[in-house]
């Protein structure tokens, strides 16, 4: 199977990477600059669950320097995707079938009404990872789960065949029969983690230790079930109560990729979380006010805000 990376950011470049360690006949799409970084500093993973290196990185800049596709794993930032629809569009023409593992979930309707529902598999991640100054992976603790699985009963038997391939891979990969609730538990998650960690500008440690500001992340988990229910998907009181306890289980210092793009001034995929719950919840004619609320403080720093641009003189 040919397996096309669709981005190498963080999680392209981990899973990308350890896909390439398992053997995998492995391909990341990227853009010039990116291309560059990969040609001058190779590729590394700097992981508690093993480093690993290449120096050859197999890259394509166009899609028609890749002969076929059988999986594309799409790991682009929400605030990407309108512009990787072309060349997501000509990958499925090679075959391709898309798994994304971006955070949210209005992702899905636009890829599955561009590519055809036949194309677009469930999926998501559990880890925390950057990138260093070479593009290097930094991966911060042990966890690093892809859950994926069939959107459609149609794609079964490819997502068994995607079990295979990822067998030899040394991240945790599971397959799901509900990945929908899956994704929806982790956009419930996300969008109270990210939202409260990014809005008070402080690790979840700090933030645990004050039950005023906790509560905003509780009220918004909340929001983030009932608007799922809403959707007839079925999130439960106990992921709700699932969810609290991840964040008193988090370590102190721990905090959503969100936040860290912030403090570097990097654009944040609001619209993507919190804009996508608010336009949803319109449809259904309901009001999510912590969320919208954790949106309207965020806004200004939506496309990248530069610390030396936020400091009060
Ligand atoms: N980082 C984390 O810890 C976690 C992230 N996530 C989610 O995963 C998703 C990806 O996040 P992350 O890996 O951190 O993001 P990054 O910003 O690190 O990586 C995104 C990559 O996509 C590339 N890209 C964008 N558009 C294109 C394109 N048209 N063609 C080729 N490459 C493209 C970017 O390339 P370029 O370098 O050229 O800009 C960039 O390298 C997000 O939805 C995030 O919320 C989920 C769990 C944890
Ligand atoms: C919280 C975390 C690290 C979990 O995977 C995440 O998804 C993010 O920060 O974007």
């Amino acid at each position: 199977m040919k397996i096309v990376i669709f981005g190498a950011g963080a999680l392209g470049a981990y899973y990308g990477g350890r896909l390439l360690e398992s053997g995998r006949d492995a391909v990341f799409f990227v853009r010039e600059k990116r291309a560059e970084k990969l040609k001058r500093f190779g590729l590394a993973i700097h992981s508690p669950n093993g480093d690993a290196a290449f120096t050859e990185v197999p890259f394509a800049t166009r899609t028609e320097e890749i002969g076929k596709a059988d999986l594309v794993l799409l790991a682009v930032k929400g605030y990407h995707l309108r512009d990787a629809l072309p060349a997501l569009e000509e990958l499925v023409k090679k075959g391709g079938k898309v798994l994304p593992i971006l955070n949210g979930v209005e992702h899905y309707e636009v890829l599955q009404k561009k590519l055809g529902k036949e194309n677009v598999l469930g999926g998501l991640s559990y880890i925390m990872a950057s990138l260093d100054e070479h593009g290097h992976v930094i991966h911060a603790n042990p966890q690093d789960a892809l859950l994926f699985g069939p959107l459609a009963p149609s794609q079964e038997d490819f997502c068994a065949q995607v079990e295979d391939l990822f067998r030899p891979a040394s991240f945790t990969a599971i397959k799901t029969d509900a990945i929908e609730t899956a994704i929806w538990e982790k956009y419930m998650f996300i969008t109270a983690f990210s939202g409260v960690t990014s809005a008070a500008d402080l690790p979840i440690g700090i933030i645990r230790s004050h039950p005023e500001t906790l509560e905003i992340a509780r009220q918004i988990v909340k929001e983030m079930k009932r608007l799922a229910n809403l959707y007839q998907v079925p999130l439960t009181e106990e992921q709700v109560e699932k969810t609290e306890q991840i964040f008193q289980a988090l370590p102190e210092e721990g905090t959503s990729s969100m936040h860290r793009d912030k403090k570097k001034g990097l654009p944040l995929e609001l619209d993507h979380l919190h804009g996508a719950a608010l336009r949803m919840a319109e449809r259904k004619k309901a009001k999510l006010p912590y969320i919208q609320f954790v949106y309207q403080l965020l806004k200004p720093y939506e496309k990248g805000l530069k610390p030396s641009e936020t400091a009060a003189p």
